[in-house]
């Protein structure tokens, strides 16, 4: 599949010939890593985007070989004889496989960094690469630079992991750990997107969409559980305040979004949500864009990737990593995963967050909900200086199921001095095995 071209000894060397689709934050971030790396057997021989002029006078066009085929017709680079792998940096569901398909049944490799894609479409696209003998890798799809994908295929592969915990969507880390430090949320937010760190519907990342992708990719290598991403609940971080913060800070805790499966047997609990984090756990050190995945193996114990999940180069250093595998034919370890049933629910303490016009008897009309449905409280915060007309206060739970504790909340929440949606967090448990 690969050209040849002369290296100036007299001898010939391969080339591997790319064609790019998509020349954004993380495409034109990848010719730059592609142009530094000064390799002489990868080249760029389309690319395809729209608005083409566009995007060439763009900053990083710069670093696209001259000759390359500039496109907004992505027949051009599928058809194309001379493009040996098709780099999607696009992202999305629909229209993608369809062209990714193509490309395969073609006979190209394929690189991405689409996690939904590789979610909700990878395993029947895994079928069609293995009956293709070409490869398709998606290193970047998680935790952006962190090679947790090619660790987890490769070097733990040897383990049995019970357990994935941790941080993997960049956005979310650098809103929540800006509010730790007193940013407001919409205000952080913007700046994530304008950094090219969020997704092009953010609310992908905020509601939990995208790490909810992620956490089904890491299940499927990791835990080899083949999981439908729409059965994992998703909990989104644009109910967290800075009134939050506060209490969290008063019981040793912040406020990541944490995403974690784990196996046992053929059942899963998997979760992808704001959570309250100690501060002594590693994963409430993470600042920024910096992603963390914890995993446990039976035999292995602990192991810990970390670094950073989002941003145009990171990304793209995951990106020319797969490259340079297919590049050197180089082939990981793939080990067949199993469809299995997804259960939300967990035993753990949790925060809850109420915010009510005050008046007497409403923490004995809360007390009387939890225990209703067996959940015993563990503490009840209450700062002061909030007038009563908006008063923010806090119960935390001893362990208790979420789903149990789901229906102890609908019913509160029905509570005629509520005024707002009471917030439900799950408390993580440093070295609990069942909670942590
Ligand atoms: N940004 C990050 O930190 C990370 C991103 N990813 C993934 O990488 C992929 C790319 O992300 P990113 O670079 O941030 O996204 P961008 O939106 O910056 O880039 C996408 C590029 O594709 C082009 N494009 C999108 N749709 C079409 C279309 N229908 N036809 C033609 N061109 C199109 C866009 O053009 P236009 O400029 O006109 O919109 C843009 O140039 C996504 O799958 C994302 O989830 C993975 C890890 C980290
Ligand atoms: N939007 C994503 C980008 C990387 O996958 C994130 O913020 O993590």
């Amino acid at each position: 599949m690969t050209a040849k071209q002369e290296n100036g000894n007299g001898t010939t060397e391969k080339v591997l010939r790319v064609g790019l689709l998509g020349f954004g934050t993380v495409g034109s971030s990848f010719a730059e890593v592609l142009s530094a790396s000064g390799a002489q057997d990868v080249r760029i021989t389309h690319i395809f985007n729209r608005d083409v002029a566009r995007k060439r006078s763009h900053a990083r066009a710069r670093f696209v070989p001259a000759e390359a085929v500039w496109t907004e017709r992505v027949e051009d680079v599928l058809e194309a004889a001379d493009v040996d792998v098709v780099v999607e940096l696009m992202g999305g569901l629909d229209p993608i496989e369809g062209w990714l398909r193509s490309a395969l049944n073609a006979g190209k490799h394929v690189v991405t960094a689409n996690k939904q894609l590789i979610a909700y479409r990878g395993a029947a696209l895994f079928e069609l690469v293995a009956s293709k003998g070409v490869q398709l890798l998606y290193g970047a799809a998680v935790a952006g630079g962190v090679p947790v994908i090619p660790g987890m295929s490769q070097g733990l592969s040897g383990d049995q992991i019970t357990r994935i915990s941790g941080i993997v969507n960049g956005t979310c880390n650098f809103i929540l750990s800006s509010m730790e430090a007193g940013a407001d949320y919409s205000e952080v937010l913007k700046t994530a997107q304008r950094l090219g760190y969020a997704e092009a519907d953010p609310s992908a990342d905020v509601d939990g969409f995208d790490a909810r992708a992620k956490l089904c990719i890491l299940a499927r290598i990791a835990l080899r559980a083949e999981i439908n991403p729409e059965d994992v609940p998703a909990q989104s971080i644009s109910q967290i305040s800075a009134v939050d913060f506060a209490y969290a800070k008063e019981l040793g805790c912040t406020v990541r979004q944490v995403s974690r499966a784990q196996i046992d047997g053929d059942r899963i609990s998997a979760r992808v949500g704001p959570m309250l984090v100690p501060k002594n756990s590693p994963i409430a050190w993470s600042h920024g864009t910096q992603n963390m995945v914890v995993t446990s193996g039976r035999f292995g114990g602990d192991v810990v990737f970390s670094g950073h999940g989002a941003g145009g180069h990171p990304t793209a250093v995951a990106v020319m990593s797969d490259v340079r595998a297919v590049a050197e034919d180089s082939h990981a370890v793939r080990l067949p995963a199993k469809k299995v049933e997804v259960s939300g629910g967990v035993i753990a303490p949790h925060y809850l967050r109420f915010v009510v016009a005050d008046r007497p008897g409403i923490v004995a009309a809360i007390a009387g909900a939890l225990a209703k449905f067996g959940v015993n409280i563990d503490s009840i915060l209450q700062h002061r200086g909030f007038g009563g007309d908006r008063l923010p206060f806090v119960v935390t739970t001893e362990p208790s199921n979420s789903a149990t504790l789901d229906k102890a909340i609908a019913e509160i929440g029905t509570m005629d001095f509520m005024l707002e949606a009471p917030l439900c967090l799950q408390i993580l448990v440093v070295d609990d095995p069942d909670t942590d």
